[in-house]
């Protein structure tokens, strides 16, 4: 049974005396939170006031400036909400819950609000009248800046546990106002109504594979957001180091969900679609869905391999190098010679290219070393050799044959023919090269892709990256390596550094400890200088997450993936490699699959990294959307597969969807209509891709006016969004619009969290129109 807004249960009207006695209680911590603020930017100023000194002063200054810059962003972040909650127990106990801990310094540290992600503000969400946990009485507080403005009582004793709370659903009144509220296109935090069977995910133990299944409206990206600020919070040694990676489907939802970490205290994760995970290389175009689906097969990983080894020639013709009036011959089969010493290495290709190149001047060096012996030789009277004495005596010494080597290595004309055998090459490099030429995705994916495949994948080499070429990046630079040997003795030699600077602070700080009391653990014993040294380098001023965006090889201590259903095989590979620990939690529908590369089952998905590994939870009841609403989305659900069902609503709106049939030129006068009736909400309309440009223009005049409150946007692009009101435009295109049509619509008619159109121009499916109810004359 779904409870409707006007039958919100609060066991008991708290009186105006409790808001005052809560306001009073409330201010108090307002003024507790301004003291910290205050305190923690007189530390920040001192220490910026600060200036020179050894370089210990100056290590421990910029500790403490970034601890006190940390603090004061995260004392900031928590104005709006600052304690939601109240917990009384049996025993007389009060707690107050919000968004960070505040403590009495004067009265033994005893907590005046527990940080929500505590555990023990647990029973805040999880406590039921069946199962109160101690707890006598739940209170909600709603405040506007620092008003108070209402509470919201529960009480969890026994005669509650049967009045109707068949959800299970915790601080109902609360949750309701927070389910009506108004959309502004941000998405907001859910922190002060998390329900149970949330919290539960939320708070699930960091290591290992977490999917969480869940229809559309669940909360599934708000319990994704709010787990990475529960694990940064509870693992912050482990994670703050290693960032925490959150992968959405698109930037319109990036921009979507950006706010509500920073709401939450945490700045540290890094957001990113798949087309941002590949430094150096930043997707704007776009491929057909056909393209993006055969880019993210894993037989790419075949076509890639061959096009590499194709890549590692062996030349038809002699290639013929004078050097000093020498002329020396790289043959099919020296050539041949080295590529396979090379390729036995098994190393990436610009990495065995030394071998490859080592191999080729060697041989060089034997046909150059042969004629200057035999130069010299010439016109001198053979002379027998002595019986014992060497026949393979040589004039030349092994410094003289070390040296003619180099030359030969550094000549232009080796180093030219060795290129052209073996080119060292970027990722970006080989894949443009590679799209542009017919013939190289010939020989290397004939055996994998069909000839209409392989057109697929050609391009002129001019065009932009597109998302689906982002992970055959990815893959490239792990096939083709990087020679970097040089780099890396750099870099030995500055952690030597490092470390030797490290120690010498750390003498130093021994030195003041044992003058200062001989009981106290001293710094030695509790870091070594290579820690140290790591702690250094983490206070650099940019972030973990900052540093993980421009590091291919950063590897991440956890990382979270939205819309999991929708990643390509090829995705996944990359994923895996920037996560090793496979810490991960994956969020996603697989009945929401819109992309044609994406999964139609989690085991599919995962069985190649993890096997069975990997734990299941489920999301159970929608947030967002009304039944009535819901109903007409299971029309849609039930085309995908009859065997899956709708997730409950929280909500009935009394209001049906409504279908009218007009013309595309008639969709902005059904917005214009939804706008006023949403009263300052959000309103959006859906249309198939192929239509998009069109309805665009049709909305120019009333986006210039109503940008704020309107979004007009291809079924793909509303992925995890939600609106007041939605009208979607053309549903039968919609469905035919690729093979996952039906589950396409099921997204555009799950996005809304109060009212549903339907506009077509065209025949529209029997059951859709059962669903929904004749709507509003177009004009
Ligand atoms: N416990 C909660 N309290 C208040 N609001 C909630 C709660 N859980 C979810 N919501 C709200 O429900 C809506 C849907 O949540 P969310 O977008 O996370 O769902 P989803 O499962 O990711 O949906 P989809 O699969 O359709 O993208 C959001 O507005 C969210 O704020």
């Amino acid at each position: 049974m779904s409870v409707s807004p006007t039958q919100q249960h609060s066991d008991r009207e708290p009186g105006t005396d409790e808001v005052t006695r809560e306001q009073r209680y409330v201010s108090g911590l307002y003024a507790k939170l301004d003291e910290e603020r205050e305190l923690a930017q007189t530390r920040l100023d001192a220490v910026l006031g600060q200036s020179g000194g050894t370089p210990q002063a100056r290590t421990e200054r910029d500790v403490a400036t970034s601890t006190h810059s940390d603090r004061l962003a995260q004392l900031g972040s928590v104005e709006q909400g600052l304690c939601f909650g109240r917990l009384d127990f049996h025993d007389d106990e009060t707690t107050y819950v919000g968004r960070l801990g505040l403590f009495d310094e004067d009265h033994d540290y005893e907590p005046l609000l527990l940080d929500w992600r505590a555990p023990a503000a647990r029973p805040f969400y999880l406590a039921t009248a069946a199962s109160p946990e101690g707890v006598r009485r739940r209170r909600h507080i709603r405040t506007l800046s620092r008003k108070v403005v209402g509470v919201d009582d529960e009480i969890l004793d026994l005669s509650a546990a049967d009045q109707g709370h068949d959800l299970g659903l915790a601080g109902e009144a609360a949750l309701l106002a927070a389910l009506e509220r108004k959309r502004t296109g941000e998405m907001s935090d859910i922190v002060a109504t998390i329900q149970a069977e949330q919290d539960q995910i939320i708070r699930d133990e960091l290591g290992g594979v977490l999917v969480v299944q869940g229809g559309p409206g669940t909360g599934k990206t708000a319990v994704a957001l709010h787990r990475a600020a529960y694990l940064l919070y509870t693992y912050r040694q482990q994670l703050a180091s290693r960032g925490v990676l959150v992968v959405g489907p698109n930037s319109t939802f990036l921009r979507y969900i950006g706010q509500v970490l920073p709401s939450l205290g945490e700045t540290g994760v890094l957001l990113a679609t798949t087309g941002r995970l590949f430094p150096g290389a930043t997707a704007r175009g776009t491929d057909s869905r056909e393209t993006a689906e055969v880019k993210g097969r894993v037989t790419m990983v075949d076509v890639l391999t061959a096009a590499v080894r194709d890549s590692q020639r062996v030349p038809g013709e002699v290639i013929e190098i004078v050097v000093e009036s020498e002329t020396l011959r790289i043959t099919g089969e020296i050539a041949e010679r080295a590529r396979e010493k090379a390729r036995a290495t098994l190393r990436p290709h610009n990495v065995a290219r030394r071998v490859f190149a080592d191999s080729v001047v060697d041989a060089l060096t034997e046909q150059a070393t042969e004629h200057l012996e035999v130069d010299l030789f010439e016109g001198v009277p053979e002379i027998a050799f002595e019986e014992g004495e060497s026949t393979d005596a040589t004039v030349l010494d092994t410094r003289d044959v070390d040296e003619i080597r180099a030359e030969l290595a550094n000549s232009p004309e080796v180093r030219e023919a060795i290129e052209s055998l073996w080119p060292t090459v970027t990722p970006q490099r080989f894949l443009r090269e590679f799209y542009a030429s017919a013939e190289r995705i010939a020989s290397a994916a004939g055996e994998w892709l069909t000839e209409a495949e392989r057109g697929l994948l050609a391009r002129a080499a001019k065009s932009p990256w597109t998302t689906a070429d982002m992970p055959l990046l990815d893959e490239l630079a792990e096939l083709l390596g990087e020679d970097d040997a040089d780099q890396k003795a750099k870099q030995a030699k500055r952690e030597r550094e490092e470390r030797a600077y490290a120690e010498g602070v750390l003498h130093i700080m021994e030195q003041d400890d044992e003058l200062a009391d001989e009981e106290i653990l001293r710094v030695g014993d509790i870091l070594d200088a290579e820690l140290f040294a790591e702690r250094q380098e983490r206070r650099s001023a940019l972030t973990a997450a900052q540093r993980a965006a421009r590091d291919r090889n950063w590897t991440f201590g956890h990382v979270i993936v939205d819309e999991a259903q929708e990643l390509s095989p090829m995705d996944w590979r990359l994923l895996m490699r920037r996560c090793p620990s496979r810490s991960m939690t994956l969020v996603g529908d697989v009945a929401q699959t819109g992309a044609p590369a994406g999964a139609s089952s989690w085991d599919e998905m995962l069985s190649p990294y993890v096997e069975d590994r990997w734990r299941l939870r489920e999301l159970t009841v929608n947030y967002r959307t009304p039944s009535e609403v819901m109903a007409l989305a299971a029309v849609a659900l039930r085309e995908v597969d009859p065997a899956l069902s709708v997730p409950t609503s929280v909500r009935d709106t009394g209001n049906r969807p409504w279908r009218a049939e007009a013309a595309e030129a008639d969709l902005p006068t059904f917005a214009e209509s939804e706008l006023a009736s949403v009263d300052g909400g959000t309103v959006a309309v859906l249309v198939p891709q192929g239509r998009l440009g069109a309805v665009r223009d049709a909305f120019a005049a009333l986006l210039d006016t109503a940008a704020e409150r309107l979004s007009v946007l291809a079924v793909e692009e509303a992925k995890g969004l939600e609106y007041d009101a939605v009208v979607v435009f053309a549903p039968e295109e919609i469905t035919k619009g690729s093979a996952r049509g039906w589950n396409d619509l099921y997204v555009a008619l799950t996005r809304a969290t109060k009212r549903l159109g339907i506009v077509h121009d065209g025949p529209l499916a029997p059951a859709l129109s059962a669903a929904s109810e004749p709507g509003p004359a177009p004009g």
